[in-house]
């Protein structure tokens, strides 16, 4: 379970998160929607403990964020090409991401959740030679690799190609199969309808339950 308690956040003099709280159960999948700049990524970064609250609690199965470690390390998280290093593999990111946790770096399982992602595992190229659509793909994995009961995919939708989103429609069915906690943000509304079972709207740092 994850609970945020009238979390509000000021960055640059300016109050990015107003007053935020909510609740994610086990096994539930929240979608969160909103326009650009509403404050997605800052909820999903403050879950994970990258962003610290200026004000208000974070609690993730019950552990205050930070209470033992600078982040949650139980948590797989997506944030697209942004958080990934473009002069590095596919591969060396999935292991520097693994370094962070409390896993073991196991190739196979780095092997696996790239081809999980239809990438070739064999590619050693920079990421910074992929096409978006192949980036977004790695840093899809990089939720996947410590098969984690929670995972935050921010935008996975971005750059992905009709078949791709095919192929995400069915991993988050998958995912919801298994139980996993799931959250991810979006501004398709209608993909959200399809993959989750409950949206929430952002808009100015506001956090408001989705008008059905
Ligand atoms: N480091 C920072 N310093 C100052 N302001 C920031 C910082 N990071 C984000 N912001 C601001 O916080 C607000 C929320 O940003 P956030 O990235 O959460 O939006 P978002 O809803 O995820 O948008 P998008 O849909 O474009 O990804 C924006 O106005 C952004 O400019």
């Amino acid at each position: 379970m994850i609970e945020l308690k009238d979390v509000s956040k000021t960055l640059s003099h300016r109050e990015i998160l107003r007053h935020v709280s909510l609740e994610i159960k086990d096994g539930e999948s929240l979608g969160l929607n909103g326009p650009n700049g509403s404050g997605k990524t800052i909820i999903l970064k403050t879950i994970l403990g990258f962003v610290r609250p200026s004000s208000g609690e974070v609690l993730v199965n019950g552990v205050p964020n930070r209470a033992k470690t600078l982040f949650a390390t139980a948590i797989g998280f997506s944030l697209g090409e942004e958080a990934l290093l473009p002069n590095f593999s596919a591969t060396k990111n999935l292991e520097l991401i693994v370094l962070t946790t409390d896993h073991e770096l196991n190739r196979q399982v780095i092997r696996e959740a790239l081809i999980r992602v239809e990438l070739n595992p064999d590619d050693r190229r920079p990421i910074k030679f992929f096409s978006l659509g192949m980036k977004q793909r790695v840093s899809l994995a990089a939720a996947l690799i410590n098969n984690e009961p929670t995972m935050i995919f921010d935008e996975p939708t971005n750059g992905i190609d009709k078949k791709g989103q095919l192929f995400l429609r069915e991993l988050f069915s998958e995912l919801w199969g298994q139980h996993k906690t799931l959250i991810i943000t979006s501004h398709d509304e209608t993909f959200l309808n399809d993959v989750t079972d409950r949206i929430l709207e952002v808009s100015a740092g506001e956090v408001t339950a989705s008008e059905e």
